[in-house]
């Protein structure tokens, strides 16, 4: 793994875009697309960015099961919020969370991945080393699939809701076994409570018990992380320092 070290989140967000414009410019045609507090800077850099995906795909990588679009805290209405409103793809997939029969939506997401291979797949990590909404213990040979959301997830989401029991209990999520055949994936965190996670994923034995442990068999990955989140690991020599001139 290729491990680039920011200061903070800001300089995270040029450390993403400058991914995302390599990967443009070698020609990608689709982007795997993540949501979470993490990204939102890299989305700022690319919607201030003269940057032109209107004739590109987007994949998002989950949904909540019971969220509309319009619901503001839908991952739906993040990327409208935060990306395609001023960023518009020639077209953008993301779960329908209020699909009324869920192994149809699960086995339309999944064709919908296979028709458009992703070229650049970008990760946030959740504390328990989740990767989309693959929660630990997710096979890794599973496709797209609905996710009983365990107590942690629903804990450090509930920051975005009014109240605790807000948070859907279930998730459509892509699966580990879609994500690792992005030929390129980004996978970012930031601050201490991540620091277990990325050492888990860097430097643990490949587990389904740590989902991001399953990016130690990708043999294209790059992770963003600030000196927080990287405080755990023992390989510090292999970090490399982000500067905006090296990609
Ligand atoms: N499904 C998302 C993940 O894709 C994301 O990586 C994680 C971390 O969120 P944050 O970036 O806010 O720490 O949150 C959610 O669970």
């Amino acid at each position: 793994m290729n491990i680039i070290q920011v200061v903070d989140q800001n300089m995270g967000g040029e450390a993403g875009f400058a991914e995302f414009k390599t990967a443009l410019e070698q020609g990608a045609n689709t982007f795997g697309l993540a949501t979470g507090s993490t990204p939102v800077t890299i989305y700022e850099q690319l919607t201030h960015s003269a940057l032109d995906f209107s004739q590109k795909t987007s994949i998002n990588l989950d949904e909540y099961v019971g969220l509309s679009p319009e619901n503001p805290q839908s991952y739906h209405y993040f990327m409208q919020k935060h990306l395609f409103d001023a960023k518009p793809f020639r077209e953008s997939f993301v779960p329908n969370g209020l699909a009324e029969d869920g192994d149809a939506e699960v086995k339309r997401y999944d064709e919908i991945i296979a028709e458009h291979p992703i070229d650049l797949q970008l990760l946030g990590l959740g504390k328990n080393g989740h990767i989309g909404f693959n929660e630990p213990g997710t096979p890794f040979d599973e496709g797209t699939h609905r996710v009983t959301l365990t107590q942690s997830t629903i804990d450090a989401n509930a920051r975005f809701f009014e109240d605790e029991a807000d948070v859907p209990r279930y998730a459509y999520s892509m699966g580990i076994a879609s994500i690792m055949k992005a030929k390129h994936i980004v996978l970012v965190a930031y601050g201490e409570a991540k620091a277990d996670a990325v050492a888990a994923m860097i430097e643990g034995p490949v587990t389904e018990d740590v989902p991001a442990s399953a990016l130690q068999n990708h043999d294209n990955v790059t992770v963003i992380v600030d000196a927080a989140a990287a405080s755990k690991l023992s390989t510090q020599a292999q970090i490399t320092p982000f500067s905006a001139s090296v990609e």
